[in-house]
């Protein structure tokens, strides 16, 4: 090839949270390590992803909350103003898009930055940018993520449609807006910009929001989300996109929707070919990499986070993070474990499961046994006059997973996350004492519905 090689003991391949993490630990121990960024260090987490987009959402909940005042505390004039939104998400959540901090967090730790494209082009070697070759004497670790999966629908591509990445970098809110997707980030988008001001439709493939939820939990949404004035239109196929002058129209199977902006958040996918994975000996024609408890994807590639398909969630990419960097240190312990990955859509209600939805259960052949309580069976829940429900899906007598939806439904969920991952006998679960009268006594209220 006729380029020199510099030699490393590790290169980790994208730098998000799964790679920073691993990269930095393994910098900290002493290896040598280069980390290849082609964006920022940090990846979509910080800059396009949970942080920015979870701080819209905690400006648009205070609205919503002041809105709630009528009626049961007094008279409040809600004035929406996204300026504070935007200023926030530019100077706190993201430096203005600017990774110096992070980058200097990593190379402080030891770490080569090797900023660029990089792709495999062996099992232990890594071409960035077509010029710089990098050689790893133990292997390399892939930890490329993922990107907006736009779909093939006609007209839409050369338009000028959002991904997550301009409705995060939004200096306004748009009169209108399409979203595309009734999954976590297109819901959790929509009801930012609806409380913001904008008339928001949602165009949902499937019959129902979340739809790889419980069913309840997407019924649920459809109800708050109509009373929020967002048009739902789930089980609808779009046919057409067009843009004209300042407007999209989207053309459905049940007719057309027309809006400033459109959003289009209909899942994720990793382009394994683009980071030639077939050089390393792995199936780049699959839509992630396949890896063994270990993160170990081939004899010196290790894989994790989003690119491994496990879950698209920030805690998946640092739990495997942890496994890859034990395994690379000779110091592997427990494979890793999926039975209790824990999810939360960040909506309000929000949405919190674990394990298996009733569905899956039931076609993984389980034992299954259910209970759900509305979350106004606990004084709190009446109280705050909170729509939610618990679910809880039993196998035999532990649970095998359980939602909550309701205020702080992702925290609600932290005690059923512990059971299923320990598979606490639903005996136990019921001797236990909840502290009244908080959400999570409905939990109580579902263990006895389990008969
Ligand atoms: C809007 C939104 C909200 C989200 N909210 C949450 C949430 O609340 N909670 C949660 O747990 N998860 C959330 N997620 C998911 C979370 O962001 C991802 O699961 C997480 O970022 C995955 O981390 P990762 O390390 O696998 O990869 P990424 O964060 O995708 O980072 C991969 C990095 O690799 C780089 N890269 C890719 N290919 C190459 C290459 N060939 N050469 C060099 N560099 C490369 C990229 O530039 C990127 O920086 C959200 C996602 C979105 C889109
Ligand atoms: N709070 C969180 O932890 C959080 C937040 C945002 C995203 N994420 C993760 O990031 C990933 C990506 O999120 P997402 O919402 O983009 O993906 P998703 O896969 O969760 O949802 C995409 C939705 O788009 C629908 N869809 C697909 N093609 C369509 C089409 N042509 N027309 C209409 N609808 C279509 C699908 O049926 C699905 O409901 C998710 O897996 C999610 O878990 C997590």
């Amino acid at each position: 090839m006729g380029v020199q090689a510099e030699e490393f003991d590790v290169i980790v391949l994208g730098l998000g949270p799964g790679g920073e993490e691993v990269a930095g630990r393994l910098a900290e121990a002493g290896l040598a390590v280069a980390g290849v960024e082609a964006r920022l260090v940090g990846g979509e987490c910080p800059y396009w992803g949970c942080v920015p987009s979870k701080m819209m959402i905690r400006a648009a909940d205070l609205l919503a909350e002041a809105r709630r005042i009528r009626g049961t505390a007094g008279r409040a004039a809600v004035i929406p103003d996204w300026t504070p939104v935007a200023r926030r998400v530019r100077e706190e959540a993201t430096d203005g898009w600017d990774d110096t901090t992070a980058a200097a967090r990593f190379t402080g730790k030891g770490g080569t930055l090797v900023r660029g494209h990089g792709r495999l082009t062996g099992p232990r070697e890594v071409l960035v940018d077509g010029a710089r070759l990098l050689r790893a004497r133990r292997g390399v670790v892939v930890a490329t993520g993922s990107q907006a999966a736009v779909p093939p629908i006609p007209g839409l591509a050369g338009t000028p449609y959002w991904t997550n990445h301009q409705a995060v970098e939004a200096t306004e809110v748009p009169e209108s807006l399409v979203v595309l997707g009734g999954g976590a980030v297109g819901l959790e988008l929509a009801q930012v910009f609806r409380r913001f001001g904008a008339e928001v439709t949602v165009v949902e493939a499937a019959d129902r929001l979340l739809p790889q939820e419980e069913p309840e939990a997407g019924d649920l949404l459809a109800k708050v989300f109509a009373g929020e004035g967002v048009t739902v239109r789930t089980g609808t196929e779009i046919s057409r996109v067009d843009h004209h002058g300042a407007a999209f129209t989207v053309m459905t199977d049940t007719g057309s929707h027309r809006a400033e902006r459109l959003l289009v958040a209909t899942g994720r996918r990793s382009d394994l070919a683009a980071l030639g994975a077939g050089a390393a000996g792995l199936d780049e024609s699959a839509p992630a990499l396949a890896v063994d408890g270990h993160m170990r994807a081939a004899d010196g590639v290790w894989a994790v986070g989003d690119v491994t398909g496990k879950g698209p969630f920030t805690h998946i990419a640092m739990y495997q993070a942890r496994i890859a960097l034990a395994d690379i240190l000779g110091k592997p312990g427990p494979p890793a474990e999926y039975h209790a990955v824990p999810r939360v859509t960040f909506t309000d209600p929000e949405v919190g499961s674990v394990g298996p939805t009733e569905r899956e259960s039931r076609e993984k052949g389980l034992d299954v046994r259910v209970s759900t309580v509305p979350l106004e069976s606990s004084a709190r829940g009446w109280i705050a006059g909170a729509e939610g429900f618990v679910k809880l899906v039993a196998d035999g007598n532990v649970l095998a997973g359980a939602t909550v939806a309701g205020p702080s439904g992702g925290e609600v969920l932290a005690l059923l996350t512990l059971a299923v991952h320990e598979r606490i006998p639903v005996e136990r679960l019921r001797s236990m004492i909840y502290a009244y009268p908080t959400f999570h006594r409905a939990v109580e209220d579902a263990l006895a519905g389990l008969g």
